[in-house]
Parts: C-alpha cells; structure tokens; sequence
C-alpha cells in the first residue's frame, strides 16, 4: 500500500464557486440555475426549491444579474475565474505536481479540472476548496459534487480535501499582514463583511445542536463538533485571530453579512444596513474587507465597492476604503502551497 502510493502521481485541484460564461442575460440565467437548485444553497424539497428559482428568481434576477456583472467584468473574463487562473499559475511555478482549477457551478467545472489531471497521470488529488470558513453552501457541496463526480467517471482516482482553514496562523498571518498593508492612514472603523447565509443553515450543518446565534452559544463556544460547522463562529474567530494580530481594538472594528437573498432570516448584523447606520454613530471614515472571499468577485466588486460605498455616503459616510481580498498575493500563494503539500503528504499516510 505504501509503496502503491508512493508511486502513484499526485496533483492538485483548486476549487472556487464560479461565475457565468459571459455577461449575456441568458448566460446568467443558466448560471444562476445550476447555483440556486443546489440543494445546499436553496435547503428547500426539489419542488418548492423549483418554484422559487424557476418561478420566481430567475424571472426577474437574470437581467438585474448581468447588469452588474458588466460592471466587473474584464477583457480576460469573470473576475472570480481570472483571478484563480492567476492563483494556479503562480502556484504551479512553486510546486512540482500538476496544478488545475475547477468551478462550482459553470465552467471550468470539477469534472474538467479531474480530467485535465487524469490525461497528465495524476491518480491522487488534493482538492482545495478556496473558503476559509465551512458553509453547506459552500466547502460542503464543492466535496459532494466532487465526490459524485469522482464515483460516476473517475472511480480509481483518491482525493484529498483541504478542511477549513480560518483557524490557521499561517492564514491568519497572512490575512493580517495583507490587510495592515492595505489600510489608509486615518479610519474611525475596519469592517469585516462576510458573505451571509440563513439562519436555516447554521441550526442544520450543527451536528451538536448547541449553536444559539449568540455570543455564549457560537462565537465563544468551546463545543469542537458546533465549531468545526458553523459558519458563523468561523468568521467571528477569523476577525478577532486578525484584529488579535494587528493590533487592532475590537471597539474599531464590526462584523457584518452581506449578499442576502430571499425572504429567509439570514445572519445578521447585515452589511447593508450596517453601512447606512454607522455614520450616524461617528463612524466616517470607514475601511472594509472581506475575508469570506480569497478572490475577488461580484460580491466585493460591485456590492462592497461600488454600492456599499453608495449605502455609506447614504448615510453619512466621507471616506470608504476597500480593501482587496488576498487575490493572488505572494504570501497567499505561499500559504495555499503549504496547505496543499500537507495534504499531498497525507497520501504517504495511508
Ligand atoms: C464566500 C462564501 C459564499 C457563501 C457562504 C455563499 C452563500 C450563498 N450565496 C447565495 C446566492 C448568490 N451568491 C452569488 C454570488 C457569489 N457568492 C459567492 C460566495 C458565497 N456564497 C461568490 C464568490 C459569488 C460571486 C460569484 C461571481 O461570479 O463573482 C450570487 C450570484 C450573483 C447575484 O445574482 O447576486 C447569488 C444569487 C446564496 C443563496 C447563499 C447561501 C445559501
Ligand atoms: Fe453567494
Ligand atoms: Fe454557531
């Protein structure tokens, strides 16, 4: 066995959530499609799931989609798919197994990343889902449609996946570093925004059923099975590990969630809301990041910085600072190639 592994070839897989073929309505359409019906994103049964997306959403969604899209959108393509082509290739100069990338949703998808490694000999994959925090709609169906993937068309093939990695001080380091680096000289607050999700989907992925929303029952638990799958404790303790690093009080910072959708009770304070209401508290010059992101996408480009921006001055706000996700940054492609070469060592543990 060991010798069988020692000898296999091994590469890596760099897994991100995707974005659509262009920024044509009907692209969007099919993109927005494949997104919203997987389960783990809309948690609803198939039919009602159905009724909303294809009833609903996908109604209206599309055109407004694609509009902001063009807003972000470069010669290259999707910001998101540009910027993890850039992260793959500046890894591949460092590392001495194949490197490819597969999306999520659209394309490149998984199935073509596996098959890019498979025609280079690659039998053992280590698949690294680009999420610092654990969330079903997230590292938790990039490992299911991988695995689906695997069993139906790449039975022979091991994978090895990369867990959560918000608690690790080489990324928090890195994170820390990276944000100092970025922050304007004078700033009242530093606001970390991170993608929101509902309510629904912290009680549901608990395994311990302890997680009450609070400060006692998820930021500050001790409970290891709540803290390895809620998504909301993941992203308090990457604020307080990076605010710990740099310095920072926690009087000068916020946490919020962003990107909401639907009706659902999501996770609050939201990002929205919070950026009309603090200026009004004395908080005029504001800096932004947001950590739930490695690259930047839609969601930093066009909702933080562009209409959060808006939503700032809105309500009284002089000067927003946003602070770009760590995107292909040396350091970051140094901590992607530590985590990668833990897990391509795994192997010779089997
Ligand atoms: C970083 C973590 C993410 C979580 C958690 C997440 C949950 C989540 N998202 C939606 C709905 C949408 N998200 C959209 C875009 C989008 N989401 C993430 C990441 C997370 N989503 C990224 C990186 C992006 C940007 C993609 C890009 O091409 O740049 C969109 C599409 C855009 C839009 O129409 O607004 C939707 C819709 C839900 C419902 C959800 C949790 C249940
Ligand atoms: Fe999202
Ligand atoms: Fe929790």
């Amino acid at each position: 066995m060991q010798k069988e592994s020692l000898s296999s070839k091994k590469g890596i897989l760099l897994v991100n959530l995707g974005s659509p073929r262009s920024t044509a309505v009907n692209d969007v359409k099919e993109y927005l499609d494949e997104f919203l019906m997987d389960e783990r994103v809309i948690d609803y049964r198939w039919i009602f799931r159905a009724l909303l997306v294809q009833g609903i959403i996908l109604k209206t969604r599309p055109a407004k989609s694609a509009e902001a899209y063009k807003t972000v959108w470069t010669d290259e393509g999707s910001p998101l798919v540009v910027i993890t082509e850039k992260i793959r290739k500046k890894l591949q100069k460092i590392v001495d197994v194949p490197v490819e990338i597969g999306m999520r949703y659209a394309q490149p998808s998984i199935e073509a990343g596996i098959q890019k490694l498979m025609d280079q000999g690659v039998s053992e994959i280590v698949l690294f889902p680009l999420y610092p925090q654990y969330a079903m709609s997230t590292t938790e169906t990039v490992i299911e449609k991988a695995e689906e993937v695997r069993k139906k068309k790449f039975p022979t093939v091991k994978i090895n996946y990369i867990q959560p990695f918000y608690n690790r001080d080489i990324y928090i380091n890195c994170l820390a570093e990276s944000i100092k680096e970025k922050l304007p000289e004078n700033f009242d607050a530093l606001q970390f925004s991170y993608h929101g999700v509902p309510e629904r989907h912290i009680y549901k992925t608990d395994p311990s059923n302890t997680c009450k929303i609070d400060d006692a029952n998820c930021i500050n638990s001790n409970v290891d099975t709540h803290n390895a799958y809620c998504y909301r404790h993941q992203c308090y303790k990457t604020t307080e590990a990076v605010i710990a690093k740099m310095g920072l009080p926690k009087e000068k910072t916020i946490v919020s969630f962003q990107s909401r959708l639907g009706k659902d009770k999501w996770i609050e304070p939201y990002t929205d809301e919070t950026l009309e209401t603090i200026p009004k508290k004395g908080i005029k010059n504001l800096a932004i990041v947001c950590p739930a992101f490695v690259s930047d996408c839609l969601e930093t480009l066009e909702e933080i910085s562009v209409e959060g921006k808006e939503q700032f001055q809105h309500g009284g706000g002089e000067n927003f600072h946003y602070i770009p996700c760590l995107n292909d940054e040396d350091r970051w492609i140094e901590v992607v190639k530590i985590l990668c070469e833990e897990k391509l060592n795994d192997f010779y543990l089997v």
